[in-house]
């Protein structure tokens, strides 16, 4: 499984992961090295300016040489390079942010390919938040990387280029300021320490904070329904809370270290420079006033990207972290089941055999065991039992939402794991208790985005199964908006639309989660109508809660723990008097005296 908790790594667990958001970037790095380039332009530049200053003090001013004509050329001069800078840090972030923006695109792009790869053992797994959390935040995080790496490289090519003119212009003053350089790598390693400390509890409070947030966004009517929000607020305030300190943490532990410390040194840096030129003028007489200009000029510059740089280290952690939250989720072998390759098994007739199956979701708890039926093209078979004996299970594996590894299925005399899936699926229908739309029109929800079938097509299959009457009732027919999972319509709606895909698609086998639930008699009533319709000539599953639906299956299978503990037709089970008959015999009892 995704390890999410883990937000501390080793120095080459890091690298790992940096050279693999690195690879991320391999499409785009014309781009990165442009980028660079322009970088390396304005380093430099930004390295000489001090230098056409400090040569027009010491070689002009400081001899009473420097006249209109050459003070203008310098000028001239100075300014057209300043305007270079500009432009190439201008064109140097524009590339860099333009590859970095389409590398993440391509990290979303590629998890969300993988994301419906993923089979639904994956699902039960991982909360819905924390895929989506995968997809936009992880990415975010690893946007600022970018920005970080931008930072840093900015900072390493001007460190470098000042070092370069510094001892080119003296280099003893330029070892005077490597000189600090150990003392500043001292307070980036207690920094780093620090910081991923108290980044890494800034996290998990947040984490906390959007899994709270979701899970009760998720559940806000019973969160009503039982008066559950004073707690919730409380419980919300608490870890609000926490934030809030662990942010404040984190203010205070950058203002100590971060730029004030820097300062310090910087200062510390500039006076030992001044006292050594001072100490010059007083033993030899020489001082030269454009040098004193340019190297205070580097301090600053020398000093600057180094606390930039600093500053970013936390983030860069933060990259790492999610960089390898991707890559975890990339890596993930839980992938939907597949078939094997080149195979053409189709259903045509629908016969389906099963043959000892076992099941299992997660390997170790047994699920299904010594499944064993058949039902006959056209026959219509019915799983009966109690909550948890299997009845969904059975289903899911037919579907191939899960892969099974013991016993055998054919349809048709094809294996199940012989059979492409997409034909699969197409050719059995697969109608669920709760009916998934989508955000569209009714139309586009029952051809399912599928733009082969004719506007005609979806009338058709909507009449037969009787929703054509209240879909043509609405203000905009089938064009009518389809909000959020359907929102705005009942329940039996839902139902009758999901009918209506199922039936487009002409399967040869129905699969039915008998849901009558909530809805009222007359929807009811067409329900029932529009899945008799669907029956005709189809082989039909059927999961069954209310006995009294599947009262003229060809077989009912009666299912206990996970077995089949009857077989046969409703008056067989009812002569036989065991499970099945116990089970009717209460349900009868029940409708009768309204219970349930
Ligand atoms: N996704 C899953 N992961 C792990 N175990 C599961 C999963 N789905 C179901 N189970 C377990 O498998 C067993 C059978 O569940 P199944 O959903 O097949 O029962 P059912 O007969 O369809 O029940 P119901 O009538 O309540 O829908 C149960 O013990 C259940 O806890």
């Amino acid at each position: 499984m995704e390890n999410q908790k883990q937000t501390a790594f080793s120095t080459k667990e890091s690298w790992r992961i940096l050279l693999s958001l690195f690879r991320f970037a391999r499409p785009y790095q014309f781009l990165f090295l442009v980028s660079f380039v322009f970088l390396a332009f304005g380093s430099t530049i930004a390295a000489y300016l001090p230098i056409i200053i400090q040569r027009y003090i010491d070689t002009y001013l400081a001899n009473g040489t420097a006249t209109i004509e050459i003070t203008v050329r310098i000028v001239i001069f100075y300014g057209i390079l300043t305007l270079l800078k500009a432009v190439f840090a201008y064109a140097k972030d524009f590339l860099f942010n333009t590859a970095s923006e389409r590398t993440v695109g391509n990290i979303r792009n590629q998890l969300y390919e993988k994301v419906v790869l993923l089979g639904m053992r994956y699902f039960d797994q991982t909360p819905a938040g924390t895929v989506v959390s995968r997809v936009t935040n992880d990415t975010e995080t690893i946007k600022e990387f970018w920005t970080v790496f931008l930072t840093i490289a900015t900072g390493v090519f001007n460190v470098l280029s000042i070092t370069i003119a510094m001892f080119a212009l003296n280099w003893r003053m330029a070892l005077v300021f490597l000189l600090f350089t150990p003392v500043i790598v001292w307070i980036a390693g207690v920094y780093r320490k620090k910081s991923t400390l108290v980044y890494s509890r800034m996290r998990k409070v947040l984490s906390q904070l959007n899994a709270n947030l979701s899970e009760s966004i998720s559940g806000m009517s019973i969160i009503q329904k039982y008066n559950q929000e004073e707690r919730l607020v409380d419980e919300f305030n608490t870890i609000n809370e926490e934030y809030v300190v662990s942010r404040r943490s984190m203010y205070s532990m950058n203002a100590l270290l971060l730029a004030p410390a820097i300062n310090v040194i910087e200062s510390i840096a500039l006076v030992a420079v001044l006292l050594i030129f001072g100490y010059q003028d007083w033993t030899q007489g020489n001082i030269n006033i454009g040098l004193v200009y340019a190297f205070t000029a580097y301090s600053r510059s020398f000093f600057q990207p180094i606390s930039q740089m600093m500053n970013s280290l936390s983030s860069l952690q933060d990259g790492i972290v999610s960089g390898h939250r991707v890559q975890e989720l990339l890596k993930n072998e839980e992938l939907a089941p597949q078939s094997k390759p080149d195979t053409n098994g189709m259903i045509t007739e629908g016969h389906i055999r099963v043959n000892n199956l076992n099941f299992s979701y997660d390997g170790s708890k047994q699920v299904l065991r010594n499944i064993s039926f058949e039902v006959k093209p056209g026959e219509t078979v019915a799983l009966v039992g109690q909550t948890g004996s299997g009845k969904s299970s059975i289903i899911n594996v037919l579907m191939r939402f899960y892969e099974y590894h013991e016993g055998e299925i054919t349809i048709d005399g094809h294996s199940l794991k012989d059979m492409p899936i997409e034909g699969l699926r197409t050719k059995m229908g697969l109608v669920l208790q709760d009916s998934f739309l989508f955000y569209g029109n009714i139309a586009d929800n029952i051809r399912m985005y599928n733009s082969d079938y004719t506007e005609a097509e979806v009338k058709k299959a909507a009449e037969f199964v009787y929703a054509d009457e209240f879909i043509s009732e609405m203000e905009h027919g089938y064009a009518s908006k389809v909000i959020e999972r359907g929102a705005s319509l009942s329940a039996g709606e839902k139902q009758l639309i999901s009918f209506a895909r199922t039936i487009l698609r002409s399967p040869r086998i129905l699969i039915l989660d008998e849901a009558t639930a909530n809805i009222d008699t007359e929807t009811e009533e067409k329900i029932q109508k529009g899945l008799a319709n669907m029956r005709k000539n189809r082989t039909s599953l059927i999961i069954a809660h209310r006995l009294s639906t599947v009262k003229d299956a060809d077989q009912i299978l009666v299912l206990s723990n996970g077995e089949i503990v009857e077989k046969g037709t409703h008056d067989e089970l009812i002569d036989k008097k065991g499970t099945y008959f116990d089970m009717y015999e209460l349900q009868t009892y029940q409708e009768k005296t309204g219970e349930m």
